[in-house]
């Protein structure tokens, strides 16, 4: 069995298993067991598909830099999962870097991202000794060299637009002009960003960076967006005589949300980008660089679970409502960009046929949709539990307090044993920050 049959295809986790009298088993934990000790809703994390998954990119990639990207979940756990598996992480905040830095990830692994540093981040950045800064704008340059202490450089990475357009929404489209991220080669901007950064003897120059969006299931806009940039490293090469060592081309690697959805191929992508930057760099008589990945989502986001019981089913007009006990606050994903998942009923046998049905959540809002025409029995009833697949990434990360409502526990599972990772939060801590009347 090679690695890539070992990591689930579809939307659920590899050790995910539905035996026939209803009930569901993840990392060889009974979910009802989890329902019952850690109560609803709970995002449930299964370590090993987290853990095979790097590996099957370290495997596919062997020469190149495989760098988590922080923002898709991160915690205390997952830090140290992704160190013990030899990544390099993604950060893009002072949050996300103390995160990594309290299980002593290593800082030489971090790079910082950010469009918007404050200057405390780059200070911190600076001085935990992060191994490189991504610079995004040209205000940003001068403002850390200034922090950097003599007799250090900080290694530093230009974000340029390589313009090449992709991804599952506008809102997450990041290879083009017309948006906020990255610097313009058609401005000057990008080349600015060169002479500035080569102007500061405390900060070096080591590569370029892209990040052409996210949830991409085809491996050719990456292989355009790898031969520009190979191309925009040679344009450096030949105005300031240097060759820079490392690509960054950045994650957006899509996954399967749904029975049948196709994520992005990982050895083709391998294949096909690492041919595209020698090919490239070869032509253009310019040393290969090292080539740096950033996957979040294609790491985490089918490793993760959500776990609902169900407040309330109303008969609508056209449509039957089944309203569970989160929603919107823990996953915001089909609100912001018309997202769909796989739900599941779990815990019981049904004998009934399957109906579509609306999953919804309990906030206010019309909006607050989990799941629009989801096949589920058509007993299902209050107190059921229900399982929506794929919510590892951008779920716990992007979740909020609306409605002060308490943000649910991650819940971790390996080798039939379930632990907790991150508590549920409780009134008292969404109180804890009222200071006055
Ligand atoms: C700079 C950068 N790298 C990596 C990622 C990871 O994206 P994904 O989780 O889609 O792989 C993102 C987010 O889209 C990003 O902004
Ligand atoms: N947060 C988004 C993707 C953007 C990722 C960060 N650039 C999602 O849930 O899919």
């Amino acid at each position: 069995m090679t690695l890539m049959t070992e990591i689930a295809q579809g939307p659920w986790p590899a050790t995910m298993w539905f035996p026939s009298d209803g009930s569901a088993v993840l990392g060889g934990v009974s979910l009802m067991d989890i329902v019952n000790r850690f109560g609803t809703p709970a995002y449930v994390l299964d370590e090993a598909e987290i853990r095979m998954r790097c590996r099957a990119y370290r495997a596919a990639l062997p020469g190149a830099e495989i760098s988590y990207a922080g923002k898709a979940f991160l915690c205390r756990a997952m830090a140290g999962w992704l160190n013990t598996e030899g990544l390099s992480l993604d950060v893009c905040s002072a949050g996300e870097l103390a995160v990594a830095r309290s299980i002593g990830f290593p800082a030489e692994k971090i790079t910082f991202h950010g469009n918007a540093k404050s200057p405390r981040e780059l200070h911190l950045a600076v001085e935990q000794r992060v191994g490189r800064i991504v610079v995004d704008n040209l205000d940003e340059i001068h403002r850390l060299a200034a922090l950097v202490p003599s007799g250090y450089r900080q290694k530093v990475l230009i974000r340029v637009i390589p313009d090449v357009e992709a991804g599952e929404s506008a809102a997450v489209r990041t290879g083009v002009e017309r948006q906020k991220f990255g610097l313009s080669v058609a401005t000057g901007s990008a080349g600015d960003a060169v002479v500035r950064v080569l102007g500061q003897p405390r900060l070096q120059l080591v590569g370029l960076h892209c990040h052409i969006g996210s949830q991409i299931t085809s491996v050719e806009p990456y292989e355009r967006a790898a031969r520009a940039m190979v191309e925009h490293m040679a344009g450096v090469w030949k105005t300031h005589g240097i060759a820079l060592p490392q690509l960054n081309i950045g994650g957006g690697h899509g996954i399967a949300y749904r029975h049948g959805d196709a994520g992005l191929d990982l050895e083709m992508f391998a294949r096909r980008v690492t041919e595209a930057v020698e090919e490239r760099a070869h032509g253009l008589g310019l040393p290969v660089p090292r080539l740096t990945v950033e996957p979040g989502r294609a790491i985490i986001g089918t490793a993760g679970i959500t776990l609902y019981r169900v407040i309330s089913v109303k008969r609508g007009l056209d449509r039957t409502y089944v309203a569970v006990d989160g929603g919107m606050s823990d996953n915001p994903r089909p609100a912001l960009y018309g997202s769909r998942y796989e739900v599941r009923m779990i815990g019981r046998m049904s004998h009934e046929g399957s109906k579509e049905m609306t999953v919804v959540g309990h906030h206010c809002e019309a909006g607050d949709v989990i799941a629009e025409s989801a096949p589920l029995p058509a007993d299902v009833h209050p107190g059921d539990v229900l399982a929506v697949a794929a919510t590892g990434a951008y779920n716990h990360s992007m979740a909020s307090t609306y409605n002060l409502s308490c943000r649910p526990p991650i819940v971790a599972v390996s080798d039939g044993r379930a632990r907790l990772l991150v508590r549920r939060e409780t009134l008292e801590d969404l109180m804890r920050r009222e200071v006055g009347l």
